[in-house]
C-alpha cells in the first residue's frame, strides 16, 4: 500500500532520514517507533506530501507520489494538536472535507451520520469543539479524517495529550475502526507500549533509519540489536566477545556466563564484541543453590530492590558484580511463590537456551531493501 524506496531527506549536512526503505500492507496498523529526533515525524510528513525527499521514491499503491502535491495524495494525516474548527460544531466539522469536495447535500448528511455514529458522537453533533473532551476531539479529527474514506490515515503523536485511559480508550476505537473499516494506519509513536498493544508490525528507527521492522512479538523476541533491545521493554544487557573454543562459538560475557552459541548468523566472527539479551522473565530467584544443571547459569546475589507492579514484581539483584532485572509472577490464588525482600541473599538462575547474542552495531543485519528482521 505504502512503500519508502530508499527515502533520504537532510536538513543541512544531516540526514534526518537515512536511505529508509519500507513497505506497509494494506489494512495494517503499523508504527513508527523510536527516540525523540530519530525521523519518524519527517518520514510521515513526506508519505503526506508536506516534506519533499532529497532522494529515493515514495509509492501508494504501486503509484509514484514523490512529486505530488498533499491534496492529491490519497492519504489524510492527523496531528497531535487535532486542528479542528473551533467556529464549526462537531457535525460541521466532520462535514467540512465533503462540502469543500463538492459532494451533493444528501450525501453529506448520511455519510457524517454513519461517521458520527462510528465515533459514537451522535449525541454531540451540535456541540463546539470547546465543550469537547481531549478523547472527544480526538473522535472528531479521526470522523473528519475517516469521512473522505482515505486509503491511509496517518497519525503523528495522535494521543500524545491524552490521559492513559482516555489513550487505551481510544486505542481501542481506532482498533474496532481497523476492523470496520480497512483503512491502513501508519502511527508515529515514541511509545513502545502504545505501538507494541495496537500494532500489526512495527519499524523502530534510530538516528534516521530503520533499525528493525517487524511483528511486535518478533522485535521482543528477536530483537536485531542492541539498540533495539534496550530500546523494547526491559533487558538485561550484557557486555561480552565472541570466542571460538573446543565445543565450538561462544560468547564470553564480561559478567562471567560463558553462553555457547548454537546457531550461528553471519556477523557472529571470533573477536567481535556483542551483547547478551537475557529478558526479565527468564530469570528464576530460588533460596536455596540449585543443582547443578548443564545450559544452565546460576549466581549467587542478593536483593537491591523491588517494585510492586500488581500481577508481577520486577526485583533488581547485584550478583557477578552487576544488577540483574528479574521479573516474578506472584501466581495464582493459593499459589505459594517465592517472593524475596529486599537485602535477602538468594540465588539467581537462567537457561543458555534464553540468551540471545546481539550484535552491538546497530546496522549490522538489514537485509537489502528492508530493515532488519530477525
Ligand atoms: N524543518 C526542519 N529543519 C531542520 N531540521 C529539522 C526539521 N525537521 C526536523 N528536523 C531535524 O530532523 C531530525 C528528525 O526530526 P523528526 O521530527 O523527524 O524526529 P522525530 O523522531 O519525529 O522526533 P519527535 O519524537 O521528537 O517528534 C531532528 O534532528 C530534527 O531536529
Amino acid at each position: 500500500m505504502l512503500q519508502f524506496q530508499s527515502v533520504t531527506k537532510r536538513f543541512g549536512p544531516r540526514a534526518a532520514v537515512d536511505r529508509v526503505s519500507l513497505t506497509i500492507g494494506h489494512g495494517e496498523i503499523f508504527s513508527l517507533l523510536g527516540p525523540s529526533g530519530c525521523g519518524k515525524t519527517t518520514l510521515l510528513r513526506m508519505a503526506a506530501g508536506f516534506e519533499s525527499p532529497d532522494a529515493g521514491r515514495i509509492l501508494l499503491a504501486d503509484e509514484d507520489i514523490t512529486e505530488l502535491p498533499p491534496n492529491r495524495r490519497a492519504l489524510n494525516t492527523i496531528f497531535q494538536n487535532y486542528a479542528l474548527f473551533p467556529h464549526l460544531n462537531v457535525r460541521r466539522n466532520i462535514a467540512f472535507g465533503p462540502r469543500l469536495a463538492g459532494w451533493t447535500k444528501a450525501r453529506i448528511a448520511d455519510e457524517t451520520d454513519r461517521l458520527l455514529h462510528l465515533v459514537q458522537l451522535e449525541s454531540h453533533a451540535d456541540h463546539k469543539p470547546d465543550t469537547l473532551s481531549g478523547g472527544q476531539k480526538q473522535r472528531v479529527a479521526l470522523a473528519r479524517a475517516l469521512i473522505l474514506k482515505p486509503r491511509i490515515l496517518l497519525l503523528d503523536e495522535p494521543f500524545a495529550a491524552l490521559d492513559l485511559q482516555l489513550r487505551r480508550r481510544m486505542l481501542l476505537e481506532l482498533e474496532r475502526l481497523q476492523r470496520e473499516i480497512g483503512v491502513t494506519f501508519v502511527f508515529v509513536t515514541h511509545d513502545q507500549t502504545e505501538a507494541m498493544s495496537i500494532s500489526h508490525r512495527v519499524a523502530v528507527m534510530a538516528d534516521g533509519r530503520i533499525l528493525q521492522s517487524g511483528t511486535p512479538r518478533e522485535i521482543y523476541d528477536r530483537p536485531a540489536n542492541r539498540c533495539v533491545a534496550a530500546f523494547i521493554g526491559d533487558a538485561n544487557l550484557l557486555n561480552g566477545v565472541l570466542n571460538a573454543g573446543d565445543s565450538g562459538l561462544h560468547l564470553a560475557t564480561e559478567a562471567g556466563p560463558r553462553i555457547p552459541i548454537h546457531q550461528t548468523e553471519p556477523w557472529m566472527t571470533t573477536g567481535t564484541a556483542a551483547t547478551l539479551c537475557l529478558r526479565p522473565e527468564h530469570l528464576t530467584l530460588c533460596t536455596a543453590e540449585p543443582p547443578a544443571e548443564p545450559g544452565r547459569e546460576a549466581l549467587l546475589g542478593t536483593v537491591r530492590d523491588a517494585i510492586y507492579l500488581g500481577t508481577h514484581t520486577q526485583f533488581v539483584v547485584a550478583a557477578a558484580d552487576r544488577d540483574w532485572i528479574a521479573l516474578q509472577h506472584h501466581g495464582g490464588p493459593g499459589e505459594a511463590r517465592f517472593l524475596p525482600s529486599i537485602g535477602d541473599d538468594l540465588w539467581l538462575t537462567f537457561d543458555h537456551r534464553h540468551c540471545r547474542p546481539l550484535p552491538n552495531a546497530p546496522h549490522t543485519t538489514p537485509p537489502p531493501n528492508e530493515g532488519a528482521t530477525p
